[in-house]
């Protein structure tokens, strides 16, 4: 398969070595600098670029009918115009906040346990994450995903970064040096706390899954998420 990589920083670049020890080649790789994108030799397409970016990028692949994942965390508010975009042109897209099958379990069991919970208001919940100090969205993508699954299994009805709120599950976001990623749900009670957290130990599972995403939907129409690509939940 040949990719391009739209966004070739951090984790464009483990991305490219991942892709390559998988037997595939790098078509396209796109950076601040890249003035014209020639996806004549591209056969999927990998977005792991800015918040203010992506939206562009993705439909550039679209344009050329080139399936395309997303990694990009930011630019959600921006989601449904690409679902609609993706449709008019009979395209494939995929969107993940988190690629790593270690997250996509936990999202599982964060899904499962905010059901068990919901019925009993007197624990307060509170989701944290970390990331490393160069990060420019907050909250990262992943726990937003969390807290919309809360939401959907619970009687919450909206999240608020850092306020503090009774009807809103509050989200902490803290940056640290180096963090890869790391994600914590607390539910906390006068009489005991029920905690799951997952920690990335580095950014190999983030790439590893974004490879397998793009080898899945390389040959697909429509728009998936990452239920559709593992077979968990
Ligand atoms: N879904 C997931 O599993 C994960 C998501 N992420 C998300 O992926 C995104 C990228 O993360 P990361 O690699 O760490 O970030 P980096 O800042 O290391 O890389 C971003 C890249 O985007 C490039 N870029 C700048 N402008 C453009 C443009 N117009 N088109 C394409 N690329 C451009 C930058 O270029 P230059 O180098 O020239 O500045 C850089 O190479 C973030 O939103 C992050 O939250 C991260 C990890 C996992
Ligand atoms: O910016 C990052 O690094 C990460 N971003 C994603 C997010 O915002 O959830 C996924 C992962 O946690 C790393």
């Amino acid at each position: 398969m040949r990719i391009a990589l739209l966004g070739y920083g951090k984790m464009g670049k483990i991305i490219e070595r991942v892709a390559e020890e998988r037997g595939h080649s790098i078509a396209l790789k796109v950076d601040s600098k890249t003035t014209t994108l020639d996806f004549s030799q591209t056969d999927v397409a990998i977005d792991f670029s800015l918040p203010t970016t992506a939206v562009k990028n993705i439909k550039a692949a679209l344009d050329h009918n080139i399936p395309v994942i997303s990694g990009t965390t930011g630019w959600l508010s921006h989601y449904d115009d690409i679902v609609t975009y993706c449709k008019s042109k009979k395209g494939a897209f995929l969107y993940a906040s988190n690629f790593s099958l270690g997250v996509n379990i936990f999202f599982e069991v964060n899904r499962v346990l905010a059901s068990l919970i919901a019925n009993y208001p007197d624990y307060e919940l509170n989701i944290e994450e970390i990331h490393h100090t160069q990060k420019l969205d907050a909250p990262s993508g992943t726990a937003i995903s969390l807290a919309e699954d809360i939401i959907k299994n619970s009687n919450y009805k909206n999240w608020t970064l850092d306020e503090a709120d009774s009807n809103n599950i509050k989200i902490k976001a803290k940056r640290i040096v180096d963090v890869p990623g790391t994600h914590i749900i607390n539910y906390n009670s006068d009489v005991d706390s029920i905690e799951i957290k997952h920690t990335a130990h580095n950014r190999e599972g983030f790439a590893l899954g974004a490879v397998i995403a793009a080898e899945w939907i390389a040959d697909k129409k429509g728009v998936f998420n990452m239920k559709d690509v593992l077979n968990i939940g």
